[in-house]
């Protein structure tokens, strides 16, 4: 159960996301750059996480047309990104042009990823966009979209996760945000699940931002979470 845990450095500078770096061991974790911290500082942020030895997830859910969605992947890869993210509803098209750009490029691929229903929605806010289902029926149509378009997995919430595993291939990755230990803040997401709980439905990365960085000690606090997949 190696390194599970994705630490989302949303900070709006890159000395506080390298200060935060400093103190994690990248044997032991992942970290992810987002669209906070790469709006303000750029790949070299990126480069930087690189150099003190972190695979780096970049969460810049694209959502646009498939040949500008394709080619800012592509500059994703060349920047040696580990992960990089779509939204899957930009559809079919957009995701299997970005693999094919890739496959054409012979450039190493990161992990492509799209993002299922945000963990922040729950089905009053699905409905407020004309989608009146409930979060897992759009959740599973897109991950089967997702899959059958050549990409590796989704983002979705844990709670999620034991229909999809039943539904997708074994190796179809499943990254989920929205993790909360128990008793912790929920902030703004609404599909929130326990580390314990998510690694036991078969989520493969776990992404956690505030409960690790805002904690009073995010060192002990992500030791927490690894003791508790790992238990
Ligand atoms: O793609 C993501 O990483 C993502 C997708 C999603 O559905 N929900 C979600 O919270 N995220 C990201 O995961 C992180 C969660 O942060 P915390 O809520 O602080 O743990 C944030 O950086 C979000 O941008």
């Amino acid at each position: 159960m190696n390194k599970r845990v994705v630490v989302a450095l949303d900070y709006p500078t890159q000395a506080e996301a390298l200060t935060m770096a400093s103190r994690l061991d990248p044997s032991l974790c992942r970290v992810k750059v987002g669209k906070e911290l790469f709006t303000r500082c750029g790949p070299s942020v990126v480069e930087s996480l690189h150099q003190r030895g972190f695979d780096v997830f970049l969460d810049l859910k694209f959502h646009d047309i498939p040949n500008t969605v394709a080619h800012a992947i592509l500059a994703a890869a060349e920047m040696g990104v580990w992960m990089v993210n779509v939204h899957a509803s930009g559809g079919q098209a957009m995701m299997e042009r970005t693999v094919e750009l890739l496959d054409q490029k012979g450039v190493e691929k990161p992990l492509l990823i799209a993002v299922t229903v945000l963990t922040s929605m729950q089905q009053s806010d699905l409905a407020g966009i004309g989608l009146d289902v409930p979060p897992v029926e759009q959740v599973k149509r897109l991950a089967l979209l997702t899959q059958k378009s050549g990409f590796d997995g989704v983002v979705c919430s844990a709670q999620e996760a034991p229909v999809l595993r039943s539904l997708v291939d074994p190796s179809f990755k499943l990254v989920t945000p929205g993790i909360r230990p128990s008793g912790a803040s929920s902030d703004d997401q609404k599909r929130i699940v326990t580390p314990k709980d998510a690694i036991r439905d078969g989520s493969d990365y776990l992404v956690v931002g505030r409960p690790i960085t805002q904690a009073e000690d995010p060192v002990a606090a992500l030791q927490k979470i690894i003791d508790e997949i790992n238990a």
